[in-house]
């Protein structure tokens, strides 16, 4: 036998046991008769081994509208990939691991969820997170830029109100930018918003809508509860206890998590929410309507979190604020302020 035949036969039994890995198969996908992808999305999430990655990446492959999921992370996303490929649902799941897989990980994809980056730790702010996560945001943006470039791009790693400006920057520099399809996801706010006012209210969670408008940061999240749905009336206090705790839900699964990160299943229930109503309105739904961190016009920033429109090519509206009342009002130029200078500190981490 000649010496590269028994290298080839040696190579076909060293074959790693998880034929979803980007290049590697005992029976390869080509000679199976199933065929994934033919209908649905094609999502990735970037960070999908992670504390929302895991559970995100669950639920997207329970989603039906999902054909195919691809993981990507810098480490571990092979064994999550041989365990959530093993559900049987409809999704084909692909996982890829480190840097040189990134560009497979992303081309061709409807959708990109980017849970990727450090959670913070008791004590700290989520501006805290910048140093470490700008630089991943970059990274992970200039592949979509180049892979594909007309994806919906939700943005989850924080700080949220700098890390969307840094990936329009990327986008715009790489000439791909289109500000319907970037929308920092501030879900969690609005969930929050929801069971905590329901919770006031004695209502059941699922019947409340709250919008929560500004950013994702302390004083920048700013409820709207004078437009609460059902309609309905708080005492000051009341309000001002809902307004706090709204601000202060991420810190208080920080600081109950005591060092082991930050909020990641409910992080991964809002997630979905989310993206689900992307993909709803990717598929022509009328009428889905959600807040996220968009480029705006809203207010004199160029960045801000309001009720958006989604549809076959993103936000396709931005809802302007509505009425609010003297507490919102306040709470407004408190949120405007902060959210300047976060924005400006992402803007400049590209430009300068
Ligand atoms: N927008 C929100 O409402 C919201 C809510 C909760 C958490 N977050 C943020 O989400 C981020 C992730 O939180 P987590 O709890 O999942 O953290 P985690 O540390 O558990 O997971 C992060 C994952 O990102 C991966 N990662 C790191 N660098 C990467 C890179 N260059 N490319 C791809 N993957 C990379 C890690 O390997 C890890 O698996 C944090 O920044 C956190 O603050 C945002
Ligand atoms: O609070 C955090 O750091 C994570 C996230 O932004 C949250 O709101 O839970």
């Amino acid at each position: 036998m000649e010496a590269n035949q028994r290298i080839t036969m040696i190579a076909a039994h060293l074959q790693p046991l998880n034929p979803q890995m980007e290049g590697s198969s005992v029976l390869r996908r080509a000679d199976c008769r199933a065929k994934g992808g033919s209908s649905g999305f094609k999502v990735a999430i970037l960070g999908a081994a992670g504390g929302i990655g895991q559970p995100l990446a669950m639920l997207m492959k329970m989603n039906p509208l999902v054909s195919v999921l691809h993981l990507y992370d810098v480490v571990n996303s092979p064994g999550v990939t041989a365990d959530l490929s093993h559900m049987d649902t409809g999704a084909v799941v692909r996982g890829f691991l480190g840097q040189p897989q990134l560009e497979s990980a992303l081309t061709g994809m409807d959708l990109v969820i980017i849970p990727a980056g450090v959670p913070r730790k008791p004590g700290m702010t989520r501006d805290d997170l910048f140093n470490i996560n700008a630089g991943i945001v970059k990274t992970l943006c200039e592949g979509v830029a180049k892979c594909c470039p007309n994806a919906i791009v939700n943005l989850i790693s924080n700080p949220v109100n700098s890390t969307v400006p840094i990936a329009a920057e990327v986008f715009k520099k790489a000439g791909t930018y289109d500000p319907k399809r970037l929308l920092g996801v501030t879900t969690l706010d609005v969930v929050r918003a929801n069971t905590f006012v329901a919770e006031v209210l004695g209502l059941d969670p699922r019947e409340v809508n709250v919008p929560v408008v500004g950013g994702h940061a302390g004083v920048t999240i700013l409820p709207l509860l004078s437009q609460v749905k059902p309609p309905c009336s708080f005492t000051p206090e009341e309000t001002n206890y809902l307004t706090n705790r709204i601000q202060n839900g991420g810190t208080e699964v920080v600081e109950a998590k005591a060092g082991a990160g930050s909020a990641t299943l409910s992080m991964a229930y809002a997630a979905v929410k989310f993206a689900d109503a992307c993909l709803r309105g990717l598929r022509g739904d009328a009428g889905i309507v959600e807040c996220a961190f968009v480029a705006s016009q809203v207010t004199e920033l160029p960045f801000f979190a309001t009720k958006v429109q989604l549809g076959r090519t993103g936000a396709e509206e931005v809802f302007q604020l509505g009425p609010l009342n003297e507490y919102e009002r306040v709470g407004l130029e408190k949120a405007k302020e902060e959210l300047a200078g976060s924005i400006q500190k992402g803007i400049a981490f590209i430009t300068k």
